[in-house]
């Protein structure tokens, strides 16, 4: 199972995720408790490996600071996570993953109108756009005709629920923000349990 660790704001942390096995990281641009400037962003990203996704998280921004944000910080992916639409999520020159905030089944239907790289499903908003803590019903996921798409699955993951969140939703990468963190800071030794249980839970999956 692929992970993604979001909301990462210093080296230290970023490289202890990587080195637990993260396959991307994550850096909030959006008005956020984890909200990174690209110049913080840059520090951290040209240490990282070339191999790790480096995801920037986006909030209805427009299209011009999201490429000033991508040539000033080398980040290699873009995550929409706000009311972007279709047309919104074309034309980028990096990979783009677009977020949907699943409150009922009738909410997986807009999928099927955007063609991007990664489909994210997190919970409805709370305080901020995203990285709330808090979970869906992933059975509502049932209801997905996937199609070939690579669903990211997000929302109050933790090293508790997410083998069993990838058992029924079986997506392409879970993300965590909240789940690996204490008292809003990410916890290292979190990092590592839930690495260990989502990695795991690909062993079980394809036993
Ligand atoms: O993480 C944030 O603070 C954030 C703020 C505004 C928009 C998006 C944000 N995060 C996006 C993510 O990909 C989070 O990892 C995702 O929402 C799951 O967060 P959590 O429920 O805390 O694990």
């Amino acid at each position: 199972m692929k992970v993604k660790i979001c909301g990462i704001t210093d080296l230290n942390t970023a490289q202890a995720a990587i080195n637990s096995g993260a396959d991307a990281v994550g850096f909030v641009f959006a008005e956020s408790k984890r909200q990174i400037t690209a110049e913080k962003a840059l520090s951290i990203i040209k240490n990282l490996p070339e191999s790790v996704l480096k995801v920037g998280v986006f909030v209805n921004e427009t299209r011009e600071k999201i490429e000033a944000v991508i040539q000033e910080t080398g980040i290699n992916v873009i995550q929409l996570h706000g009311d972007e639409s279709p047309e919104d999520c074309l034309h980028y020159e990096v990979p783009v993953i677009k977020s949907f905030s699943i409150g009922s089944s009738s909410d997986l239907k807009t999928l099927a109108m955007y063609q991007c790289d990664f489909y994210l499903l997190d919970s409805p908003k709370g305080k901020y756009r995203g990285g709330n803590g808090t979970s869906f019903n992933w059975k509502i996921t049932k209801t997905l005709n996937k199609d070939g798409k690579k669903i990211i699955l997000a929302g109050g993951l933790n090293a508790l629920n997410v083998a069993a969140a990838i058992n029924v939703v079986d997506p392409y990468m879970v993300d965590v923000s909240s789940g690996v963190e204490t008292e809003g800071v990410k916890d290292i030794d979190k990092i590592n349990d839930f690495m260990l249980h989502a990695k795991e839970m690909k062993e079980e999956v394809n036993k």
